[in-house]
């Protein structure tokens, strides 16, 4: 069972114990019963599951609570922290920081995804504003090199290895030497795999990290290997000093549930997972989060964090006066979309959002959210500056849009499609108009003006809905404290339909 599916049928169950009008033993034990069949479709392992359906029996005891307790939430909340307690190891692992040199080296079978995932890593943190590098110790796998020099190079990071050496030490520590005099934070280096676990691949890992002196190993693991994730985690937690772990494939097929269940039993945290082949599809582990992902309850302090990523605090109170007006215009909306493709992957965005499980947004859809935003930016392109400025939505005239489809290439329906698109957002922030303003312009404090009636008409039925409705909507507000809430509602608006 993949992972977005364990999510939704964990869900799933609480729901339907949700419905029954009395929760007693018997509906209590068929909701852990049918999440315990999830988790073992899921390959985690029988034992964490049996000792997970004993934890929560011990925390809900149905007999002792007090009528009038909200038993659905006492259990699901105990669900909650089951399924994180699973998966976190208590401690966290080593962070680079920035400006101070790290060097960190990836282990793992062959095919794994190591060497993708080392470059994935080292754009992760260009990003965040350290100078990677890469070295390449794997000599075992001849065209090892060559792809680490291609990622490298389309990443634009500095790399180093060779073609004639066949020593993996000693390209290690020539690269150490190399990177740390160009002044690089953080060094990584990727190391041979092998088909299976074998001496000779740890004897060389244990070289190599002799060698360099690692300020932290992960262990890279193929989410897609079911049961047989717990023996070689284990096994490479006992050659290597594994600090991390991350978890590749977690996309498709991929048997998550083993892998992640094999990662808790190593004692490892899991810091990243890997959900696609490219350079950016590579996603921050933290427990609390995911598993809240998992179950389809959001992870919108994550959300937040993205967004501020991405805009530019200078443009937050021009946004906000536009907002206040009550005019939002195909100008907005392009900048929006930029914003958002910025942020990564639509799939990661939109499964942070309460309601929205990542079962509800499968891989293909994603590419096609993508492809329907970049489609509707190129037909902007082809608009004039009064036509992306204007609110009159009688402007665009049938002359005007089958110009804009010849410009952009596109056809007739796609520019109708667009503005139809345009026109249920600009409704949905219209009845924002009025919006009493923050001070001090800054979007962070938008949050405490916002009402909940307010916040109410402007959100799609459906989505309120899979929110929980009004209370849901109130706790979420509670869980979001002095975050910003009105983009959140641009992006969902975006994913509406
Ligand atoms: N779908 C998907 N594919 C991935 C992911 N990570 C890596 N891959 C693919 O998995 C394959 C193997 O990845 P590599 O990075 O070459 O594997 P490796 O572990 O470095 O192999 P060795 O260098 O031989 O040890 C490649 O085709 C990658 O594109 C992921 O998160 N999702």
């Amino acid at each position: 069972m993949v992972l977005a599916q364990l999510g939704g049928s964990i869900s799933r169950a609480l729901a339907q114990m949700s419905n029954a009008t009395v929760i007693d033993e018997k509906v209590l034990g068929e909701c852990l019963n049918e999440i315990s069949r999830a988790l073992l479709q899921s390959d985690v392992q029988f034992k964490m599951v049996r000792d997970m359906q004993t934890n929560i029996r011990k925390i809900v005891n149905l007999e002792t609570l007090a009528a009038g307790t909200n038993k659905r939430r006492i259990i699901q909340q105990a669900v909650f922290t089951e399924l994180c307690n699973m998966l976190d190891p208590g401690k966290p692992a080593f962070t680079p920081k920035k400006g101070k040199p790290s060097v960190v080296m990836f282990v793992g079978l062959q095919g794994s995804g190591k060497t993708t995932t080392c470059t994935k890593y080292a754009y992760y943190h260009q990003r965040k504003g350290f100078k990677p590098s890469l070295v390449c110790a794997d000599t075992f796998r001849a065209g090892a090199f060559d792809q680490l020099k291609q990622n490298a190079t389309k990443a634009k990071i500095p790399f180093y290895g060779s073609y004639m050496e066949s020593d993996p030490v000693k390209i290690a520590v020539e690269g150490l030497e190399r990177f740390r005099k160009e002044n690089s934070d953080l060094i990584i280096i990727d190391t041979s795999g092998r088909h299976k676990q074998e001496a000779a691949l740890f004897e060389e890992m244990r070289q190599v990290a002799e060698a360099t002196k690692p300020d932290l190993v992960i262990f890279v693991m193929d989410g897609s290997i079911g049961q047989a994730a717990f023996d070689q985690a284990q096994a490479f937690k006992q050659s290597a000093s594994v600090g991390a772990v991350i978890v590749t494939k977690l996309d498709g097929h991929a048997k998550g549930g083993g892998a992640l269940s094999a990662v808790a039993a190593t004692k490892s945290p899991v810091i990243f997972i890997g959900t696609g082949e490219h350079i950016d599809e590579f996603e921050i582990f933290d427990v609390k989060p995911f598993v809240s992902r998992l179950l389809g309850m959001g992870d919108l302090s994550g959300l937040m964090d993205k967004i501020q990523d991405v805009m530019p605090a200078d443009q937050q109170p021009e946004l906000l006066a536009k907002l206040a007006e009550g005019t939002f215009t195909l100008r907005l909306l392009y900048e929006q979309f930029q914003n958002l493709l910025k942020m990564g992957p639509i799939g990661q965005v939109f499964s942070m959002l309460p309601g929205f499980s990542s079962e509800l947004m499968p891989k293909g859809h994603e590419k096609e959210g993508q492809a329907k935003i970049k489609r509707y930016m190129t037909i902007m392109d082809s608009m004039t500056a009064a036509e992306l400025d204007s609110t009159n939505p009688k402007l665009m005239t049938e002359s005007r849009i089958i110009r804009i489809a010849r410009g952009s290439g596109r056809q007739i329906r796609d520019v109708m499609d667009m503005l139809e698109e345009y026109k249920r957002l600009a409704k949905m922030w219209s009845k924002m108009k009025g919006l009493k303003m923050p001070k001090n312009g800054k979007m962070s404090d938008l949050s405490q003006n916002l009402n909940i009636q307010q916040m109410t008409k402007a959100l799609p039925p459906q989505v309120l809905k899979q929110m929980g409705g009004m209370g849901g909507l109130q706790a979420l507000m509670k869980q979001m404290g002095g975050k910003d809430m009105s983009k959140m509602l641009g992006g969902m608006g975006l994913g509406g339909d």
